[in-house]
């Protein structure tokens, strides 16, 4: 880590990875005491009609396969190399599709200083032989940095046509910190983050936005399959008050250090599981494959050109990790969405799989005469 100005790199250039991208680019434009002007987006290359991505880019400011018709900042430069792209930064912005994450971090192994600082933006678990792990834990980890989180209500095309939105940053001093004006602190996140479209609330609790970011798309699913199923509005929201319940309590025992306050004070908390399950990508694949018939996988490829519902992977992660501690019963719905994506098990069976009732037993004296 060097003295401010800071060299910022967004590692991913999805829907949601451009989107950041663009905010981080505009605002390290307006703060150049703070930040270098030029922001590395790393791009996973590919050829659309022909030409690369990169290039596309680079020459037209326009990401037209993951956030068509959006004009990106001309500071904002894509680069299909990882370790080039990633060269001097200072500050890493992970934005990629969960699933692709530990690919990309066994890439960087050896080529990031620990000096360097992170805020990863992925919403989904990382489920191995240390157990079910925050995906921020997992950077921290494996490449010995310190890491934050970036998670909220955040559609990414609304904030990508400049709507206005709050999300939530969380991050912790390193013990290492070096000082105002030498390192990252809650001041810098908010100057890197903050636009005003873009309102960003800055915490401590990164356990807290990660666990709801994640979970929330497990959720999402399972509101899909109950609107694709025509139940309406009064079915959406049990699924909602079941699954922010079931939210707050793997939170409480997985990851005792998250506070539930989060969930309802911050944007990440339940306003994320709201917008995610009103308009987003895991909603409308649920919704799809209840109204075609389709698996999970079908569904994804043929309404998303690319892109990833997140809720699809973190259900099976979420399912593992409670098999692993026989808690698979503590988490009905959850589990019901695991059934449902993998096992085939009817949609129509959810009230049955969440009920939380006990069975009501008619007494013989109560019997009708
Ligand atoms: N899109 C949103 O509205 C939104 C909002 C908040 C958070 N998020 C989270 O941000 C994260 C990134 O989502 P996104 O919307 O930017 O991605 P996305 O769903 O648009 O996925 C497409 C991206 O995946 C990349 N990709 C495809 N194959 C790859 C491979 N083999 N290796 C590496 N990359 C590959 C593509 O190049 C592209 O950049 C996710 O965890 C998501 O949940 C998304
Ligand atoms: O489109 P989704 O379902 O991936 O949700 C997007 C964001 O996470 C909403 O904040």
């Amino acid at each position: 880590m060097h003295r401010q100005p800071f060299k910022v790199t967004v590692i991913g250039s999805g829907n949601w990875g451009t989107t950041i991208a663009k905010v981080v680019a505009e605002n390290t434009v307006q703060n150049p005491h703070l930040f270098n002007k030029d922001v590395n987006m790393w791009v996973f290359e590919e050829m659309i009609d022909g030409e690369k991505l990169t290039e596309i880019i680079n020459t037209r400011h326009q990401n037209v396969k993951y956030l068509p018709g959006i004009d990106l900042p001309h500071n904002l430069i894509a680069n299909p190399s990882l370790l080039d792209s990633v060269e001097g930064a200072d500050i890493l912005v992970f934005n990629v599709p969960h699933q692709f994450l530990p690919k990309i971090v066994l890439q960087l192994k050896g080529h990031v200083s620990n000096q360097v600082r992170a805020i990863s933006c992925l919403k989904g678990f990382e489920v191995g032989a240390k157990g079910v792990q925050l995906l921020s834990s997992y950077i921290k980890d494996e490449l010995d940095i310190q890491c934050g989180a970036l998670s909220g209500a955040n559609l990414a095309p609304e904030v990508a046509k400049e709507h206005w939105s709050e999300t939530t940053v969380a991050y912790q001093l390193p013990s290492d910190f070096k000082g105002e004006g030498f390192d990252v602190d809650h001041k810098v996140l908010k100057m890197l983050f903050h636009r005003p479209y873009f309102h960003v609330n800055v915490i401590d609790d990164v356990a807290g936005i990660s666990i709801a970011g994640a979970l929330k798309n497990v959720v999402a699913l399972a509101c899909g399959f109950v609107e694709g199923l025509g139940w309406g509005n009064n079915a959406a929201a049990a699924i909602q008050r079941v699954g922010l319940g079931e939210i707050i309590k793997f939170g409480q025992m997985f990851f005792p250090e998250s506070r539930v306050e989060t969930y309802y004070q911050e944007s990440a908390g339940v306003a994320d599981l709201i917008t995610t399950c009103s308009g987003g990508r895991n909603v409308k694949v649920a919704k799809y494959m209840s109204k075609n018939h389709v698996d999970a996988f079908q569904a994804e490829k043929e309404l998303l050109n690319g892109q990833s519902a997140q809720g699809v992977i973190t259900c099976k992660e979420v399912h593992e990790w409670l098999s692993t501690c026989e808690l698979t019963e503590d988490f009905p719905l959850f589990e019901a969405v695991y059934q449902i994506v993998y096992n085939n098990m009817p949609m129509e069976q959810i009230p049955e799989m969440i009920d939380e009732l006990e069975p009501f037993e008619v007494e013989e004296d109560d019997e009708p005469q």
